[in-house]
Order: structure tokens, then C-alpha cells, then sequence
């Protein structure tokens, strides 16, 4: 299957390498050609994973054109609100029969659409050629060939079954589910849960206030994805629970390290300024999901208060007692 990923992040990069390991031919597309050269001479990512040898079979290409020319797989891994200007651009070079994944965690603020909706209302493709792929992958561990597993989302089994061939190796194990509802509202939840967890430990706060967020956070993330059709195994699964506990208890978090520093006291623009250039996607999200599970008529308390920590001016101190201060209930 001759595919290519359209990113040169950090995620982008270690999934290419994942998909050359398991004997794929796969080229990446680097948005600026002087990285495309360092990684076709060097071996190397020097912005994102400067430590990683890669494959010397991955061939860089800074053409969009030249990218997609002859590919079977399309691997977008471009940040969630950049998805769709850059599908833009790529759109008439994508070949009419070719299949597309999403690597993007996210909900796009202006539309409310999950990332797979993105791709078939803005490059036009059929949904049922379009996937994610979505699970507990911390780029750098990845990279770095320790044990993982993801989930490959296709409403086409089949398409998702040639999809996990083409990216099985002996430290990736991916697993297909066909509930893409689920697998994309997991991703993109959780970046909020996490920068919810990195508030709490930011200010102060131990293991059982992130044991009782991360445990609500995934109550209100299966809440929503129940309510927009998802299944609720997905959300118990690794593009649910898994991808929740990776994010939310590791420091190589961007969401967990962005939060953590609000929880610090930092300002959201101080926050972002440590971030290098990194996207925490949740801090956009937390708007996008919070929309959302407005207009599908579901309670999450987490990621409202998330939204409102970020871009309401809620100090932490009010948002933790207003999380307390809600009417008790029944688990
Ligand atoms: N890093 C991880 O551990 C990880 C793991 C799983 C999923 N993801 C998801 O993958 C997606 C990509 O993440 P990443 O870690 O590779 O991000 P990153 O910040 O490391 O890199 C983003 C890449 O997209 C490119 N890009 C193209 N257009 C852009 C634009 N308009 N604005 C900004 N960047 C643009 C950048 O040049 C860069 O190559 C995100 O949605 C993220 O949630 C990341
Ligand atoms: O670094 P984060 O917070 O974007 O999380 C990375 C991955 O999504 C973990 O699965």
C-alpha cells in the first residue's frame, strides 16, 4: 500500500516510521523543503524528534503534488484546525481512489465537525474511504520502538484491516474497530481531560483528584460519543480509556504540560509561548467539545470548566470549587 503522511511533526514523523518498519513504501511531506533535505540526508527530524535515527528507506518531499502522486494511503497528520486548509491545498493532487486516515485529535471550532467530516466535505472523498487512526501514542515512545497499540477506525472493516497491515510491526499493534464515532470523540475528549489533569497537578493537587478527573472526564466523554452514535466499547477501549490515562498521567503531554503550567498560574499566553511552536489541542477543543455537547443536549462539567479556566478568565481556585459545588448524585 504506497503511502504517504502529510506532516512532519512530531506524530506525523514517528508514523511514517512505523509504516516504513512494517515494509510499507512511504514518503512524508515536510511543510518547509530545508526539513525535507535534513531528513532525506540526515536521518533525522531535528525540530521534533532530534534523537530518533530514522529509516533511511523515508523519502522527504516538500511538494504536495510530488507527495501524493501514485498514493494509495493518505495519512493526514496536520494539527485539527489547520486540517482543513491544508486538505485545500491538497485536494486536487489526492489520487480519486485512495484512502485516507486521520492522525489529527480534535473537533474543528468553526463547523463542530470531527476530523473525518473535515476531510470529506473539504477534499471531497467518499466517507467510506476515509479512517482514523487513533489510540495511547506519545509520538517520542513510539519513535523510539517501545511496545504500543492503536486503533485503525473504518466504517469498512476491510479497508481498515489492509490499513493495519500496512503499519503492524513488532512493537505497533494496531486493532481495527469500525466505530469511527467513537474512536475520533476518544481522541479529541481526552486532550481536555488531560489539560484538566495538568491544571489539577499544576496547582497542587495529588493522585486521587486526577484519579476522580480522569475517571468523570471518561463518564462525560461516553456520555457524549453514546449521544452522537458511538459505541460505548469504544470509549472502555484504547481510543478511549487508553488514550485518556496515556495522556493524562504523562509529562511528554503537550496537553497535560500546557495545563499544568495554567494550574502553575501562568497566563494562556505565557502557557503557550513554553509550548516551542508544540500544539496542545485541547486548548482550542475544549470549546469545539463543549459546543458540541451543548447542542447534543449532554452535561460535561470537566470540559466546561475547562473552556472557562481557558478563555473566560476562571481563576482554578473558582473552577475547582464550582466542579465541588455541583448537586450530588448517583455515580
Ligand atoms: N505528538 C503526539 O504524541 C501525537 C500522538 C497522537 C496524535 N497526535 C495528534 O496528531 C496531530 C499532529 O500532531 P503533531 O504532534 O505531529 O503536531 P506537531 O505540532 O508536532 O506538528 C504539526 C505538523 O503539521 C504541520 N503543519 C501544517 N500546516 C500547519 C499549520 N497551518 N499550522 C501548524 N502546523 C502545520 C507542521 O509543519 C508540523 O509538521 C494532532 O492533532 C495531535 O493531537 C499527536
Ligand atoms: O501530547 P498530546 O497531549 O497531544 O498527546 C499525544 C497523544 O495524543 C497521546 O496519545
Amino acid at each position: 500500500m504506497k503511502t504517504v503522511v502529510m506532516g512532519a511533526g512530531s506524530w506525523g514523523t514517528a508514523v511514517a516510521k512505523v509504516f516504513v518498519e512494517a515494509g510499507t513504501d512511504t514518503r512524508i511531506w515536510a511543510r518547509r523543503p530545508e526539513l525535507a533535505e535534513t531528513i532525506n540526508r540526515d536521518h533525522v527530524n531535528p525540530d521534533y524528534l532530534p534523537d530518533i535515527e530514522l529509516p533511511a528507506e523515508l523519502h522527504a518531499v516538500s511538494e504536495p503534488s510530488e507527495a501524493l502522486d501514485g498514493a494509495e494511503l493518505v495519512v493526514a497528520g496536520v494539527p485539527s484546525q489547520s486540517l482543513r486548509s491544508n486538505l485545500t491545498r491538497w485536494r486536487e493532487h489526492i489520487p480519486s481512489d485512495a484512502t485516507v486516515i486521520s492522525l489529527a485529535k480534535g473537533v474543528e471550532s468553526d463547523t463542530l465537525l470531527r476530523m473525518s467530516e473535515v476531510i470529506a466535505d473539504a477534499a471531497g472523498i467518499d466517507p467510506d474511504r476515509i479512517g482514523v487512526l487513533s489510540g495511547p501514542n506519545l509520538a517520542r515512545e513510539v519513535a523510539a520502538g517501545q511496545p504500543a497499540a492503536t486503533v485503525i477506525g473504518f466504517g469498512d472493516e476491510e479497508r481498515a484491516r489492509r490499513v493495519q497491515d500496512a503499519c503492524t510491526t513488532g512493537y505497533f499493534r494496531p486493532y481495527t474497530n469500525t466505530d469511527v464515532v467513537g474512536c475520533e470523540i476518544g481522541g479529541a475528549a481526552k486532550n481536555v481531560i488531560a489539560l484538566a489533569c495538568g491544571i489539577a497537578s499544576g496547582a497542587g493537587l495529588g493522585e486521587n483528584t486526577l484519579a476522580a478527573i480522569i475517571t468523570r472526564g471518561l463518564a462525560e466523554t461516553t456520555r457524549l460519543g453514546i449521544a452522537l452514535g458511538a459505541r460505548p466499547e469504544t470509549l472502555a477501549g484504547l481510543a478511549g480509556v487508553g488514550d485518556l490515562v496515556a495522556t493524562c498521567s504523562s509529562p511528554l503531554s503537550r496537553n497535560r504540560s500546557f495545563g499544568a503550567r495554567l494550574g502553575e498560574g501562568c497566563s494562556l499566553d505565557e502557557a503557550q509561548a513554553a509550548t516551542n511552536g508544540q500544539v496542545a489541542e485541547g486548548v482550542k477543543s475544549c470549546t469545539s467539545v463543549r459546543a458540541l455537547a451543548i447542542k447534543a443536549g449532554v452535561e460535561m462539567p470537566l470540559t466546561d470548566a475547562v473552556h472557562q479556566v481557558c478563555h473566560e478568565g476562571l481563576s482554578v481556585g473558582d473552577a475547582i470549587s464550582s466542579l465541588l459545588g455541583r448537586s450530588t448524585r448517583a455515580e
